[in-house]
């Protein structure tokens, strides 16, 4: 752990403030961030959610350890609107089938669209599908507690009936009045209903839909409601392995630390997931600190697929529907840590060509230097910063303050720890797959590499920094071999003076002997070898 421990203050919708954040366990600290439904490309709005609990995530471990950090993101894979987007993409499948394939295929596009922007994987992807069990458990102890029942095949949640208990409030996260909730809820109103506030845990399915036996002694198959996913998939991912959950009554065993998502889920997705939670475990809390990013807008409007103004990730990568041009993954990912998460983001090419410029000069910043980044600390200033609620406008200021730095100074070091503490580098499994295919012999830097590496098409310049960057880390070690070959040929010793020009031949490093024109004195140059 590092000495910045203690420091860390969050702000938590829960309370409307700022707070100070203890883990329940500092040597397991838990984090649940919902995450896509896989039914479609990612647009750049639903990136914000994973860069900026990738940053937390990424201080979570710079501070307690990264083996004392638990992220959990789960995979929304059963959803209507799946059903509807397998049904017209494959008609000719059966629908389960279509459904596998539409969730698969977007699936690995949504992961492979996270990792061109930095983001580490968290530790567990939960898929929906795979907590079918939980779901039906956590659904029959709510109905045995009389907040939920069962009508017409369906099982719905009661909140009027969870607020004349003695627990929590239903509304406590959101803050609304009632009647506004009920506006809010763009629930169906429908006759099986008791009252409009009620909302689905379970729901029947129709022959050919996806379905798994039901709960509550009802005949016949059905599937979950979105919101009991999230509650299940965090009970089986964040409390069971710990000793929590349905077969515990230790109420602190079933508390995690932190849970995230954009604000449009406070209400009524979070606030639902905390009602199921709190009342099938008896808490007065699902989690300690509850955080919400701000919306990314187009002209002041969501970026959203219903509203048909979005651009996906994979379109800013990979074409150019965007502004004409490609959008490397880090400048996508700077443009979007510009602004402080809670904050709506407008999202312009402006925005787009400030984030590559401050990254270009960064980049050429550390190259100059000679520095790599994943070898040396962060500044604790830019720590602290982060640290106080993801304050990236003070991060921003200290590193321009930083990269006014001389090479090889300890700012200098600090400033390159920093870019890598917040992603704003290629990842090292990206570093060392590039290294390998440096070594290739029929790699041409600036060429499209692999059709089934998208993280790397089209990105010469951060395939050529890094070689630079690789190079520099072991300039100095090459350098060393170069002295001590000069020094066997001097002592005529041939067969160690060949054994060094190999052996950093297999590095990749190729040797070039030639003379000094004006003082005629042996000199040895080296290249990458291509
Ligand atoms: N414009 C946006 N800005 C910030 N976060 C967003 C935006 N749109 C969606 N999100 C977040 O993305 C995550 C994934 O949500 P989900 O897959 O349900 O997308 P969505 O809400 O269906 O998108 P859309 O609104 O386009 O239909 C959620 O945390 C959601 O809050
Ligand atoms: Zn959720």
């Amino acid at each position: 752990m590092s000495e910045s421990v203690g420091q860390l203050r969050l702000y938590n919708t829960l309370t409307r403030e700022k707070e100070h954040f203890a883990p329940i366990d500092p040597q397991n600290v838990r984090m649940y961030v919902c995450g896509p439904t896989v039914y479609d490309y990612a647009h750049i709005g639903n990136a914000r959610p994973v860069i900026v609990f990738d940053v937390l995530y990424r201080l979570l471990r710079h501070v307690y350890g990264a083996d004392h950090v638990t992220y959990v993101r789960n995979i929304t894979d059963v959803d209507d609107k799946i059903n509807a987007r397998a049904a017209r993409d494959h008609p000719d499948l059966a629908l389960n089938d279509a459904i596998r394939r539409v969730t698969e295929a977007t699936n690995a596009q949504f992961q492979a669209d996270v990792k061109a922007l930095g983001c580490l994987e968290p530790d567990s992807q939960p898929r929906a599908t795979e907590h079918i069990d939980g779901m039906r458990a956590m659904i029959d102890r709510l109905v045995t507690q009389g907040v939920a029942y069962v009508a017409e095949g369906h099982v719905l949640f009661s909140p009027s009936a969870m607020n004349a208990g003695e627990g929590p409030r239903y509304g406590a996260l959101s803050r609304r009045p009632f009647d506004e909730m009920l506006a809010g809820a763009r629930v169906d109103v429908a006759s099986y209903k008791r009252d409009e506030m009620d909302f689905v845990l379970w729901k029947p399915s129709k022959p050919g839909e996806p379905g798994w036996p039901s709960p509550a002694g009802i005949d016949g198959l059905g599937r979950p409601g979105w919101h009991i996913e999230c509650s299940a998939m965090s009970m089986a991912k964040l409390l069971e392995p710990f000793g929590g959950g349905l077969s515990c009554d230790d109420p602190m065993k079933n508390v995690f630390d932190i849970h995230g998502g954009g604000i449009d889920l406070v209400f009524p997705h979070h606030e639902n997931e905390i009602a199921q939670s709190c009342c099938a475990f008896g808490t007065d809390r699902m989690a300690n600190i509850w955080m919400h990013n701000g919306f990314l807008q187009v002209e002041g409007r969501k970026m959203s697929k219903s509203e048909g103004n979005f651009v996906t990730i994979h379109d800013l990568l990979h074409t150019e529907a965007f502004g004409g041009r490609k959008w490397p993954g880090e400048v996508l990912r700077l443009a979007m840590l510009m602004t402080h998460y809670r904050e709506p983001i407008d999202f312009s090419l402006r925005k787009l060509e400030e984030a590559e410029a401050k990254i270009s000069s960064w980049n050429s910043r550390i190259a100059d230097w000679s520095i790599g980044y994943f070898l040396c600390p962060p500044d604790q200033h830019v720590v602290s910063a982060i640290e106080n609620d993801l304050d990236m406008s003070r991060v921003l200021f200290r590193l321009s303050e930083l990269e006014k730095a001389t090479g090889s100074s300890e700012e200098a070091k600090a400033f390159a720890g920093s870019l890598a503490l917040l992603g704003l580098v290629p990842s090292p499994e990206i570093q060392s797959w590039i290294d390998h295919q440096a070594r290739q012999e029929d790699i041409e830097f600036g060429a499209v590499w692999d059709e089934n590496a998208p993280l790397l098409i089209e990105r010469p310049t951060v395939a050529q920094f890094l070689l630079s960057e690789r190079l520099s880390i072991d300039r100095h070690q090459i350098d060393v071999a170069i002295g001590k070959r000069v020094a066997a040929i001097r002592e005529k010793n041939w067969s160690e003076a060949d054994r060094i020009r190999d052996e950093l031949l297999g590095q990749g490093i190729q040797l070039k002997d030639g003379k000094d024109p004006t003082t005629g004195e042996r000199v040895t140059t080296w290249e990458v070898k291509r």
